[in-house]
């Protein structure tokens, strides 16, 4: 079951004068079973750690100004199924509706981390296949407040996130905020770019089109 949430976190509030144009942005949460995926959610809207999260999926809207930029995007707070091998359990229904990916494991379980090794095979096989572009995915190990059952090196998620064209952080999303918002933040900025790398040609395209079609007038004046 999918709940839509409108959150309405009236950030924008806090930040200065910048271009208006809007940039939209769907963001799923992937990754496997108590990895912190809604703490991660949560933490990025409310500023808060409550603890314990329902296993609802979710789908919450905000917006924010990023960079005098501001962005609507919705959030994606997927359940990861249970008895799930295969093709890193993402449904083609997410693939198509998401424009970027934030995938979560625990740095002290290991079959998480082989979770979202999966994961990024998938996204990567499918969007290359579907968008021809690079989906923008960010890869997250939390739980570092754990360092002590750390069952994942930092080394290991860098080297995944370098292979695989992924940008990548370790945080605690029980201690701190911070780390939080600036996963959401390079997750957000590399979706603006790429948003606007497909208009580029799209808009040389156009400027194409309208030339032809002045000259595809002339001729046949
Ligand atoms: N120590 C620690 N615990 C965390 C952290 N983030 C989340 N947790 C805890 O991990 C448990 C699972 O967190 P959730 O956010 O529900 O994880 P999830 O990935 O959404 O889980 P599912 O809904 O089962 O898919 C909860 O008890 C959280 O309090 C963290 O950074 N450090």
């Amino acid at each position: 079951m999918v709940v839509q949430v409108k959150y309405n976190s009236n950030k924008s509030s806090r930040t200065m004068e910048g271009s208006n144009q809007k940039v939209e942005a769907n963001i799923l949460l992937l990754g496997a079973e108590n990895v912190g995926k809604s703490a991660l959610a949560v933490r990025f809207l409310t500023r808060r750690f409550i603890g314990e999260y329902s296993d609802i999926e979710s789908i919450y809207s905000s917006s924010d100004r990023i960079d005098g930029r501001e962005m609507s995007f919705n959030i994606w707070d997927s359940l990861h199924p249970q008895n799930c091998e295969m093709d890193g359990c993402i449904s083609d229904k997410q693939l198509q509706w998401a424009n970027g990916f934030i995938l979560v494991y625990s740095i002290c379980d290991r079959a998480s981390f082989n979770v979202v090794r999966r994961q990024v095979q998938r996204i990567r096989q499918c969007k290359s296949k579907h968008a021809g572009a690079t989906a923008p995915i960010v890869i997250v190990g939390n739980k570092r407040d754990l360092k002590h059952r750390r069952t994942v090196s930092s080394e290991e998620g860098t080297l995944l996130a370098l292979s695989s064209d992924c940008g990548f952080f370790e945080i605690s999303a029980a201690e701190t905020y911070h780390g939080v918002l600036l996963v959401f933040h390079e997750l957000l900025d590399l979706i603006r770019e790429a948003k606007a790398l497909r208009k580029g040609p799209a808009g040389f395209r156009g400027i194409v089109r309208s030339m032809s079609a002045v000259f595809g007038r002339r001729r046949t004046e």
